[in-house]
C-alpha cells in the first residue's frame, strides 16, 4: 500500500483568511475519492495542493510520499494526471485528438516532428477506444463537444500511466446524455484494479460514479466528514456540508439528493 496523498494539519491562508483549515486527509493507492462541497468551500484549493501547484501556509502535504517544499515539483507533476477546465484552455483548437493523446507520452502539447514508438501509438489507440474517442481521433480538438473534450483530456491524462488521476468537475456543463456517458466511463475506470488512485471534485451527489470508494465533504475550508462513501455520504453529512436538509436516495450505486421542505 502506498499513500498517494497525506495532508497533515494543513492550513492555507490568503489575505489572512483561512481558505483551508485543519485538513488531515490520507489517500491510499487503491482508493477513489470524491470531494464534495458547495461553491467556495475550498475544493479547487485542495486540488491545487494535491497537484503540487501550491504550498500549504502551515502543516505538511506529502504527494506520492514526497514532501511539498522539499521535492522537485516538476518531476512530481509528471507522475500525476490532472484535468480541470483550465487544462482545456491550454489546448490549441487545431490539435488533432490522436496527437493530443499521443504527445502526452512526450510531455508536449502540439505535435512537431517527434518519432513515436509503436508501443506508445498502440497505447494511444487503446486509450482512445476506451474513452470512446476512436471515431473522433482524426478530428481537431476545437470541433469537439464539451463532453468529447473532457473525455479527450482524461484520455491524455491517463496516457502517461499516472499514479493518481485528479479531476476537477469532469461532468460540469455536460448535457444529460454526455454526463451519463462520462459517469459510465469514470465508473468503469474506477472499478479497474489496474487504475491509479482517483480524486474527483464535484458539486453534485448525482455525479458520483459507482465504484468510487471514499468521500471528503468540505465546507468553509474545513472537513465536515471524510471516509468510506457508504457510511459517510449521508443526509446528515449533506446537511452539515450544504447547510440545508436533504432527502438522499441510493439506487444501483447512484446517489440523488432533493432538498427537504
Ligand atoms: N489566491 C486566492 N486569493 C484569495 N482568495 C482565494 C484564493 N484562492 C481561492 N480563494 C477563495 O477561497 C475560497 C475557496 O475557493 P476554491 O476555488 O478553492 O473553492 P471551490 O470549493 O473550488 O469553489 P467552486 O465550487 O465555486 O469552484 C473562495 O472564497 C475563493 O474566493
Amino acid at each position: 500500500m502506498v499513500n498517494v496523498l497525506r495532508f497533515n494539519d494543513v492550513t492555507y491562508l490568503r489575505n489572512r483568511r483561512p481558505i483551508l483549515n485543519g485538513i488531515n486527509w490520507t489517500v491510499e493507492d487503491s482508493q477513489r475519492w470524491v470531494i464534495l462541497g458547495p461553491n467556495g468551500a475550498g475544493k479547487t484549493t485542495l486540488l491545487k495542493l494535491a497537484t503540487a501547484n501550491d504550498y500549504p501556509t502551515t502543516g505538511t502535504v506529502d504527494v506520492l510520499e514526497k514532501r511539498l517544499g522539499r521535492v522537485d515539483i516538476f518531476e512530481l507533476r509528471n507522475r500525476l494526471g490532472f484535468v480541470s477546465s483550465a487544462t482545456a484552455r491550454r489546448i490549441p483548437a487545431n490539435e488533432i485528438v490522436r496527437d493530443l493523446v499521443l504527445t502526452a507520452a512526450y510531455s508536449v502539447e502540439g505535435r512537431w516532428n517527434e518519432h513515436y514508438d509503436d508501443i506508445d501509438v498502440r497505447q494511444a489507440e487503446r486509450i482512445l477506444a476506451e474513452w470512446d474517442l476512436g471515431n473522433l481521433a482524426d478530428n481537431t480538438f476545437g470541433t469537439l463537444s464539451d463532453g468529447e473534450r473532457k473525455r479527450a483530456l482524461i484520455a491524455r491524462a491517463v496516457m502517461t500511466d499516472p499514479e493518481v488521476l485528479l479531476l476537477d468537475e469532469p461532468s460540469a456543463s455536460l448535457d444529460l446524455g454526455a454526463r451519463e456517458r462520462m459517469l459510465q466511463m469514470l465508473s468503469g475506470f474506477a472499478q479497474s484494479p489496474s487504475s491509479p488512485a482517483m480524486i474527483m471534485v464535484t458539486h453534485h451527489v448525482e455525479e458520483v460514479p459507482p465504484g468510487f470508494t471514499h468521500v471528503l465533504m468540505l465546507r468553509d475550508g474545513q472537513i465536515q466528514a471524510a471516509g468510506p462513501i457508504a457510511d459517510t455520504l449521508t443526509a446528515e453529512n449533506l446537511e452539515a456540508t450544504f447547510g440545508m436538509p436533504f432527502g438522499l436516495t441510493v439506487q444501483d450505486g447512484r446517489y440523488a439528493a432533493i432538498a427537504r421542505p
